[in-house]
């Protein structure tokens, strides 16, 4: 059986770890050759691989396991690149998330004024980086995770036109359904859903149990009526998310059609959500107080023991788990379904053909194939049609170096809603991102 060889770009992130563990534990389905850890920050990726080499040594001796800030030795001879990079690192989200706050509206990572501070750096950084990982392997499947990916995937389907080897994906959509599969008490993998958005907005229109075919949706719906979305079954445990995976509940209550993306209640509810996010404390906060801490102190224990010890828990979330059954989709031609990130060409019949939608894929080694979701109701295409126009018009932005169409796209987008505002905004962004962004005259 083939052995693959696989870059991890962005190597010093917080879920790098969990990549890791998620090789280790799935090499006989997805066998490795060599792991390459790649970032611009030697001093942060170290830890995690020296990490990398105490666990593969006692749970993957085989592996060729290295980590590298040079891009020959990390994109070369590569089968598949996993792109996990924050561009401007975590302490640009803090200033993506508090300066919208600061003039009251949504100062969110991927969403609103927050994600378009973001998209423009992630641009920038994620175009020079396939640019380069080209020159060394040509034929690689580029999966990327890095976010705002709706921003991103937007710019890349520009950038890269005729490259059919580059995939965005969000583990969102499937850690819902892996949250809904424990209200219902089933194997998530039995749910069979039927899914359409943009990345980070989008909703379930159905939840097929796979066996019966029976749609579980009016079953989710009376369930999260009564019970809540409860926080025990989210994904996450942090506070905030916990939050959000609540507000699922009111989500249903007022749109009842649909089961929602957790991400969706930016848009629907900006004011209140607005008003209950803290403007000197915001995610970025928590995950630098938690994620981040927890991450490197780990790493710490692990290297000054020198041995694994008890860490190698079991990874619950999609995130790992699902970035490498996609390849591993690709790699043996397995068909299987993912909901990603794909230029739309009439899955959703009333969207533009050139949108990057969110939508179920059936997988293999010719690249995602939608399953086609229709015509969507007039609310759901009026929601996302003002957001694929503001995430294209932040692309032309970048691509125009032009002001006005970045002020347009703030102004456009629904967290943000007012020209005045949006002017405010962007000007305080250009200056913070300073030439993390294009220049925009
Ligand atoms: N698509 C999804 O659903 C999903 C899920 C989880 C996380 N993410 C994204 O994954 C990324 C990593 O998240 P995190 O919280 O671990 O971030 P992090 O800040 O902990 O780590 C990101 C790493 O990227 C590195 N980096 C920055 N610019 C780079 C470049 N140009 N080339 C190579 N490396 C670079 C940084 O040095 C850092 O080590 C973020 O973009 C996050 O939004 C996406
Ligand atoms: O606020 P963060 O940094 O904790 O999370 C932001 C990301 O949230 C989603 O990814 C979740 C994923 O849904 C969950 O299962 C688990 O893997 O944690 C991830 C990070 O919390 C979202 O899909 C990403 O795009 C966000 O970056
Ligand atoms: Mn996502």
């Amino acid at each position: 059986m083939k052995k693959y060889n696989v870059c991890i770009v962005g190597g010093g992130s917080t879920y790098t770890l969990g990549f890791l563990k998620s090789f280790a534990r799935m090499q006989e389905e997805f066998p490795l050759n060599k792991l390459v850890l790649f970032d611009i920050d030697g001093e942060r990726q170290k830890p995690i691989g020296q990490y990398g080499e105490i666990m593969f040594k006692e749970r993957y001796p085989e592996l060729d396991f290295s980590y590298t800030t040079d891009p020959a030795e990390a994109y070369k001879d590569m089968d598949f690149i996993f792109m996990q990079m924050r561009a401007g690192g975590l302490h640009m989200r803090q200033k993506d998330e508090h300066i919208p706050l600061s003039f009251g509206k949504i100062g969110q990572e991927t969403c609103g004024a927050g994600g378009m501070s973001y998209g423009l750096r992630s641009c920038v950084d994620m175009v020079e980086a396939i640019h380069q990982i080209r020159e060394y392997s040509p034929e690689a499947w580029i999966l990327n995770y890095s976010n705002p990916a709706a921003i991103v995937a937007e710019c890349l389907r520009r950038e890269f036109p005729d490259d059919k080897k580059i995939l965005n994906i969000c583990d969102q959509p499937e850690n819902v359904v892996r949250s809904t599969s424990r209200l219902l008490g089933c194997d998530w993998n039995d749910l069979d859903p039927v899914y359409f958005g943009l990345n980070h907005y989008g909703w379930f229109t159905h939840m097929y149990d796979r066996k019966t075919g029976e749609d579980l949706l009016p079953k989710i719906r009376q369930i999260v009526k009564e019970k809540g979305f409860l926080p025990q079954d989210a994904e996450q445990r942090d506070k905030s998310w916990l939050e959000t995976y609540g507000f699922v509940q009111t989500m249903l209550e007022d749109f009842p059609d649909y089961l929602p993306n957790t991400y969706d209640g930016y848009y629907l509810y900006p004011e209140y959500k607005a008003s209950h996010l803290n403007p000197n404390y915001t995610r970025a906060d928590e995950v630098i107080d938690g994620r981040e801490k927890r991450v490197f102190k780990e790493c710490e224990e692990v290297i000054k023991a020198g041995k694994l010890g008890d860490k190698f828990h079991a990874i619950s979330d999609a995130h790992a788990e699902m970035m490498i059954k996609v390849a591993e989709a690709i790699a043996f031609n397995t068909l299987g379904r993912f909901i990603l990130i794909v230029e739309n060409n009439g899955a959703i019949a009333n969207m533009q053909d050139d949108a990057m939608v969110e939508v179920v894929c059936e997988l293999g080694i010719n690249g995602p194939r939608p399953l086609r979701v229709g015509n969507i109701p007039q609310f759901y295409l009026g929601l996302l049609v003002q957001q694929v126009s503001s995430e294209k018009l932040l692309v032309d932005a970048y691509y125009e170096h032009s002001y006005q169409k970045a002020l347009e796209a703030f102004t456009l987008n629904r967290l943000i809603n007012d020209a005045k505002e949006a002017r405010k905004i962007l000007d305080a962004l250009i200056e913070a991102n300073g030439d993390q962004w294009p220049e925009l005259k």
